[in-house]
């Protein structure tokens, strides 16, 4: 079950009583440090595929854990062995008391959130929920997410967070291009193997953490900092939903793969 939560009692120090691969070798996310780090010039720019013309309506849910929109497997990752499909993204961020809210980190330096566009293996497994546990399961895109200009492109999502306001509320968006919720240069990123971020941290994940940022303003993050609740809309006590970021964990024996030198 989805008891567990980012602090507290079930929180993240305690995930692995209760989900053993939380406690694993290979676990995500990493602080993405340079002496991890080995160039890897055979690495193909990151190729995606029907993020352009996604024309059915988007399915926005809060599911208590963080905002999450459905996507449809039309699109996908062509530029890897497999082909991965997209499922869904959502995202990881901190708080007004505490701006550092990206999952991964760069040499130390926390973003102040995270996107992930996570996607599976539909070359082998029919759905997400079945390629959740296969060692080449997924394949997640990282996208830091910085403070800046307004977004227009994140406003498709963000704009719509306080009709989801309450865990399990739901809210269909307008299709739009999900292309342009990509970073510059898809071809400057770090790849490493780990994990879901989350329990039950299956250690399924191909990481794909890009090198750039994208910009939302400061208005934006505030609404994604302060609109959501982890609770349902009748519990009596209302939890903010913020800080839903797993810490760095041990890289063990990995190393970081880098499409650039700089
Ligand atoms: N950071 S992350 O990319 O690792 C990651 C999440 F951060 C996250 F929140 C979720 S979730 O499904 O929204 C909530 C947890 O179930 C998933 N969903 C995964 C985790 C559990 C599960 C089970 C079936 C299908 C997808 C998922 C996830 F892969
Ligand atoms: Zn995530």
């Amino acid at each position: 079950g989805s008891k567990w939560t980012y602090t507290g009692l079930e929180g993240k120090y305690d995930w692995p009583k209760k989900h053993p691969y939380c406690g694993g070798v290979s676990q995500s996310p990493i602080d993405i440090r340079n002496e991890l780090l080995q160039y890897d010039p055979t690495l193909r720019p990151v190729e995606v595929r029907g993020y352009s013309n996604c024309t059915e309506p988007l399915t926005l849910i809060n599911n208590g854990h963080s905002v999450k929109m459905s996507l449809p497997s039309t699109m996908y990752i062509s530029s890897l062995p497999h082909r991965y499909s997209a499922a869904q993204l959502h995202l990881h961020w901190g708080s007004t008391d505490h701006l550092g809210g990206s999952e991964h980190t760069i040499n130390g330096k926390q973003y102040p959130a995270e996107m992930h566009v996570v996607h599976f293996n539909s070359d082998k497994y029919s759905n997400l929920s079945t390629a959740v546990d296969k060692a080449d399961g997924l394949a997640v895109l990282g996208v830091f997410i910085d403070v800046g200009a307004f977004n227009p492109v994140f406003d498709h999502i963000l704009s719509h967070l306080g009709s989801v306001r309450y865990r399990d509320q739901v809210v269909q968006i307008p299709a739009f291009n999900i292309f342009n919720l990509l970073p510059e240069r898809l071809d400057e990123f770090y790849r490493y193997d780990g994990s879901l971020t989350t329990p039950p941290c299956y250690p399924s994940v191909l990481w794909t953490v890009f090198r750039n940022p994208v910009r939302i303003s400061q208005e934006q993050l505030l609404s994604l900092q302060t609109v959501l609740y982890s609770t349902y809309v009748n519990e009596p006590i209302s939890l903010k939903m913020n800080q839903n970021y797993r810490h760095p964990q041990e890289t063990n024996e990995r190393h970081v793969v880098v499409s650039f030198r700089d």
